[in-house]
């Protein structure tokens, strides 16, 4: 605001000059000519004297509102959660201070300033009073100093001044300072060194050889009266003990104990005492010991004097502690607090002390590593002894192996590998229906995962692993039980992920690879296309110059086939394949399922020796007698050997695909070893659980609303099992997360059912059904099982069932359209709509929308609904009615549309 005239100010206020004049006038300002200037104070005065005039005083209280919604979930009494949208709203109110105050608070601080300085000047002036007195002190003290000086002193330093008062300023602070007076510098620089003489030298020589002997002999008493005052200190110890046990003091001999019999023995244990609990990190000087000590010392004091010196009760007051038990304690990489206590014979709760010390929080029943572990052992005065995890069964093994002879050739195994439809179970199939000796039609009747044909060149095994991507898990271990990896690749596809899939897994297990290029009695066949896709990819066909087997066939017609088939023979010989026909059988567990009426069935591949009836099988962690052996057939057999896979009966769980298995002779070992394979898988899934829970917060933390999607997956084999596992860990997302709470082989049992229900998991069944408690059970829940037989069909649900946990999205639904054909006025409703409905329904209490030549002018609620003159809730398709709209005056030609909003659910 700049000063203006009043010319101006009546053109920015749009009004005559006149009457700005007589406005500045009431305000109680000076009167003034059209071309006079307002100062900028005198439009001030003049704004606030027009507001009060106008009664718009200023307004002094602001209002700020907010509001935050958020969403809580609540468990409700019948125990089910739900969610509850919380609206929080707050209200803050500043009040601007009142100009008429705020001018008295200025006048009062102003008054406050000015007596505030007048009071700093009567201080200055007072200050500086003070400081002149204190000069004219100094000067009279410095005065007297130098007389003295000066009849003390030679002429030379006549002139001079020891010292010189200065006024120092430190912080706003005036003192004054004496100081040295320096010396004036030419003086220095013109003083030569002054030479000692022979005389001076010798009298200083003297004065330091007297200096040095009465140091020494002031060491030497100080010396004298420290050994006496220790030996008076030792005489009447000695005196102590010799009137405690009635026997007279001794003099001290520097080649004895300082201290001898009851005294001594106290000692020496309260020294070791004091090591033992140095070593703990305990005090020993606590108030409670201290106390115990002394009634022990003065209870047994009393005995002596007594004269009750039985052996007994000395031997039990002062016996030595007995000598600390030392432990190796093996730690295998995980290890229970538990069993760690239990290795080193204290209490669980002694480590999770120590732990919480270190910093680490932990169970009696959490795992801990080898190295928090390790250094437990050592604090507790223990030696660690890391052991690796597989040293039991390394050591197992070396024995077995020790035992296998007769070195023999034994046949290839074989995976066949490829993407989804190039051909890998036709290919199976063909091999199998061509190869299988017609004395066994009807060819394989038991799925046991492999089974071997007899070629021209010998046998070939084949493992009957799945190859969609699902199966990746299986996949690979196929590749390590494996010699030779048959690669799949369709002529008319070529090159697919899966296909390159394959190729790491073969690599990375160093198996050597033979192409198949099938499917080539397809016109679309393009075998030079995926000769250079392979090629590519490292891939070379042998006629291209590289080292991998090719052969061109056709799984429909069986064209090929043989050559594949010699492929395979001339590959295992290259190989030199050869194992211990001889001893003890080990091998790989291929499949395993519980089967009705014959319990846990194990396929099995033997790898070394020879695998008999009747062997004490150890497979996982389960160990077990074979009690029947089948072949692919169901041909029972009484023994395999290498590269032949069987079916086992006998053990009495089901163990995993891909454990490896052995035949042992002792059976104490092959508890030993199950159980620590137990062990191990105990800690492995305690440490799955934790870091579960762990992840869990962090991403509940993380995301803020992670919906989760339980699972109880039962499933007929392990194959199956592990891989849809695998497959259903692939689903997750960010925003759902699908979490397998249990999962195993076998029928869906009661405590399935029971599982899902307190975890709110969804129960599915994978080739196998729930048993009938198990179904009454979820009856009783009213709990859906689900039951598949094809695996994609599980993963559509599960991914189905995410999709419902995903935020719905909301979208409207036009449920009817009625036009207005009339309006009439009415008293009680103001405009009444004669309508008649042409699409969907009327509803009397849903949202609705006017609609003016297609156009959205009104969006409320109806106020009535009629048919005829009766009130009715909706109005279908055809029919006439008579409506008002709340709020909003209707015309003719209108539409007026209902609606609501609809929940859809999200898919992925
Ligand atoms: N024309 C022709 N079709 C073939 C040949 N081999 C397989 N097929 C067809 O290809 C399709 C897929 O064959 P599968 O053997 O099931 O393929 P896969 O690789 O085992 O498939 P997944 O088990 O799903 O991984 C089937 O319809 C077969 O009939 C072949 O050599 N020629």
């Amino acid at each position: 605001m700049a000063d203006k005239t009043v010319k101006e100010l009546a053109d920015m206020v749009s009004k005559t000059a006149s009457a700005v004049q007589q406005q500045l006038v009431d305000a109680g300002l000076p009167a003034r000519a059209e071309g006079d200037l307002v100062t900028e104070l005198e439009q001030e005065k003049l704004v606030t004297y027009l507001k009060q005039s106008h009664g718009q005083e200023e307004k002094r209280r602001i209002s700020l509102k907010s509001k935050t919604t958020s969403t809580a979930r609540v468990t409700g009494s019948s125990g089910k959660s739900k969610s509850v949208n919380v609206e929080v709203r707050k209200k803050k109110v500043f009040e601007k201070p009142d100009p008429e105050k705020m001018a008295e608070e200025l006048a009062a601080r102003e008054q406050a300033m000015i007596e505030s300085q007048a009071r700093a000047a009567k201080d200055a002036e007072d200050r500086a009073a003070t400081k002149k007195k204190s000069e004219d002190r100094q000067a009279a003290t410095l005065a007297a100093m130098r007389a003295s000086l000066g009849s003390s002193k030679k002429s030379d330093d006549k002139n001079d001044d020891i010292s010189t008062s200065v006024v120092v300023k430190k912080g706003g602070k005036t003192t004054i300072e004496v100081k040295p007076k320096e010396q004036p510098k030419k003086k220095v620089a013109a003083t030569k060194p002054k030479v000692e003489t022979a005389a001076e030298r010798k009298a200083r020589e003297v004065r330091d050889k007297e200096q040095a002997r009465l140091r020494e002999i002031e060491t030497e008493t100080r010396r004298t009266q420290a050994e006496e005052a220790q030996k008076r200190t030792l005489e009447q110890m000695r005196k102590m003990a010799g009137q405690y046990t009635d026997q007279p003091a001794t003099e001290v001999r520097k080649d004895e104990p300082l201290a001898e019999g009851l005294v001594g023995d106290a000692l020496e244990e309260s020294f070791e005492k004091e090591r033992r609990e140095i070593k703990r990190g305990t005090s020993t000087t606590s108030a409670r010991g201290r106390g115990r000590r002394k009634n022990q010392d003065e209870r047994e004091i009393k005995n002596r004097k007594n004269g009750l010196r039985s052996s007994q009760s000395s031997q039990h007051k002062f016996e030595k502690p007995v000598e600390k038990i030392v432990y190796d304690v093996e730690i295998s990489e995980q290890i229970t607090v538990s069993d760690l206590a239990q290795r080193m014979a204290v209490k669980a709760r002694e480590v999770t002390k120590l732990l919480m010390k270190m910093g680490e929080i932990a169970r009696e029943s959490d795992t801990i590593d080898q190295a928090t572990a390790s250094l437990i052992v050592e604090e507790m005065g223990h030696n660690p002894v890391p052991v690796s995890d597989t040293k039991v069964e390394d050591d197992l093994k070396d024995a077995v192996d020790e035992r296998s002879s007769n070195v023999q050739t034994r046949p290839p195994v074989v995976t066949i590998m490829g993407h989804v439809d190039h051909g890998k179970t036709s290919l199976l199939d063909k091999i199998r229906a061509t190869k299988v000796a017609t004395g066994e039609a009807g060819g394989i009747t038991q799925h046991i995962g492999a089974y071997h044909v007899q070629t021209d060149r010998g046998v070939i095994t084949f493992l009957d692993t799945p190859g969609h991507a699902a199966f990746s898990a299986m996949r690979s271990r196929g590749a390590q039980a494996t010699d030779i990896v048959v690669l799949v690749v369709a002529a008319d596809d070529g090159m697919m992920p899966q296909t390159e899939e394959a190729i790491d897994h073969a690599r990375a297990a160093g198996t050597p690879l033979i192409v198949a290029i099938n499917k080539m009695d397809k016109p679309s066949a393009d075998p030079d296309r995926v000769l250079n896709e392979l090629t590519a990819k490292e891939v070379v066909s042998e006629d291209w110059g590289g080292d991998t087997p090719m052969a061109r066939i056709s799984a429909k017609t069986g064209d090929g086939i043989d050559e594949l088939l010699e492929l395979i023979s001339l590959q295992a010989e290259l190989m030199e394949l050869e194992a211990p026909l001889d001893g003890p059988a080990q091998g790989v567990v291929i499949e395993s399922r519980l089967e009705k009426g014959r319990g846990p069935v194990v396929s099995v591949l033997v790898k070394k020796g020879t695998l008999k009836q009747g062997d004490l099988v150890l497979a996982g962690e389960h160990y077990g007698k074979v009690r029947a052996m089948t072949d692919e057939h169901g041909k029972r057999i009484q023994s395999a050997g290498p590269s032949i896979p069987v079916e086992i009966l006998g053990l009495p769980e089901t163990p995993a695909a891909g454990s490896e298995f052995l035949v042992l002779t002792d059976e104490k070992k092959a508890r030993e070893v199950a159980d620590f394979r137990t062990n191990r898988e105990r800690e492995r899934q305690l440490e799955r659980q934790n870091a579960m829970r762990l992840e869990s917060m962090f991403d509940q933390m993380e995301q803020g609303n992670v919906s989760y999607l339980n699972i109880v997956l039962k499933t007929d084999v392990r194959g199956s099992l592990e891989a849809l596992l695998s497959a259903l860990n692939e689903l997750s997302t960010d925003e759902v997360k699908v979490r397998v709470i249990s999962s195993g082989v076998g029928p869906i049992s009661e405590s399935d059912v029971t599982l899902a229900e307190s975890s709110e998991a969804v129960l599915l069944g994978f080739n196998v059904r729930a048993d009938a408690t198990a179904r009454r059970k979820a009856d009783t829940a009213n709990m859906d099982i689900r039951y598949y037989s094809v695996i994609y069909g599980l993963i559509d649900d599960v991914k189905a069932a995410m999709s419902g946990m995903l935020a719905p999205e909301h979208r409207e639904k036009i449920l009817g359209v009625a036009d207005v054909r009339e309006v009439f006025r009415s008293s009680k409703f103001g405009a009444a709509a004669g309508c008649m409905v042409v699409e969907g329904t009327i509803y009397r209490n849903k949202p609705i929308r006017v609609l003016r030549n297609d156009q959205v002018i009104f969006t409320g609620q109806l106020q009535s609904l009629r048919r005829y003159k009766e009130d009715v809730n909706e109005v279908r398709t055809g029919m006439e009615c008579g409506l008002a709209v709340r709020g909003y005056d209707v015309e003719a030609g209108d539409k007026i549309e209902v609606f609501e909003i609809q929940e859809f659910a999200r898919t992925i």
